[in-house]
């Protein structure tokens, strides 16, 4: 299936409520193993980029992100590219999830290594979400290690009560009465 937005989308508007240009961006949920502060999380770190609509990402690729000796995990930047490229959309819109996500792995990325992402929103239609973004080795014009691009769905809460495991839900604040609602809606 395409993700090529359509030539005639809108141009994203920046949220009113969205930080300002420099300020760190908050995690989309603490668990999340791209951005949280949780064992396992690549610990990838964002700030609103200087036009307020683009974010920069900082993904430090240790030991444990190889996948070839010495080599950082095709996956693995994927993730922290599906992150990146998730924080990007959170300053425009409500919440989504990736419907589809395609990478182009342009050089090898050695351990030890800081990849700079940059990812910004490339056109709203209905509840898509077009988003692309790339990962520069070293500094934010870096060499590109590789480019992604990606539709998002927006969904509403109902979509993490119907499908996620409640003891998380609750631990977001749902009340079990909500999410025994909502996983039996039709
Ligand atoms: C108290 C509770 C609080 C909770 C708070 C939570 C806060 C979280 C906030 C923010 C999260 C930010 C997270 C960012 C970083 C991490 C991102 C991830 O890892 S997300 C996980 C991986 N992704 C999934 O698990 C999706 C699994 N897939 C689905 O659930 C469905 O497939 C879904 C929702 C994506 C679409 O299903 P449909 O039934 O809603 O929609 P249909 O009808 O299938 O598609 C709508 C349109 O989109 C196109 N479409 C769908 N999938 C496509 C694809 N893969 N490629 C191209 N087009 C696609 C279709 O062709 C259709 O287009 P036409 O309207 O006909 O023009």
């Amino acid at each position: 299936m395409s993700i090529e937005p359509p030539a005639d989308a809108a141009a994203p508007q920046r949220n009113p409520k969205a930080p300002p240009p420099g300020e760190r961006t908050t995690s989309h949920y603490e668990g999340c193993r791209g951005c949280g502060d949780v064992p396992g999380s690549l610990r990838v770190r964002s700030w609103v980029g200087d036009d307020g609509v683009s974010v920069i990402s900082r993904f430090d690729v240790l030991e444990e992100h190889q996948g070839a000796p010495g080599l950082l995990h095709g996956g693995m930047l994927m993730t922290a590219l599906d992150d990146a490229l998730g924080t990007a959309y959170t300053q425009v819109t409500r919440s989504a999830v990736t419907a589809r996500l395609e990478t182009d792995f342009r050089r090898p990325v050695p351990v030890g290594s800081t990849l700079w992402l940059r990812s910004r929103v490339d056109a709203l239609v209905g509840r898509k979400i077009y988003v692309s973004g790339e990962a520069h080795l070293g500094e934010l014009d870096g060499e590109v290690a590789g480019t992604a691009r990606a539709l998002f769905l927006e969904v509403g809460v109902e979509h993490f009560l119907r499908h996620g495991r409640p003891e998380d839900l609750e631990a977001l604040g749902a009340s079990r009465e909500v999410i025994e609602a909502a996983r039996t809606a039709r």
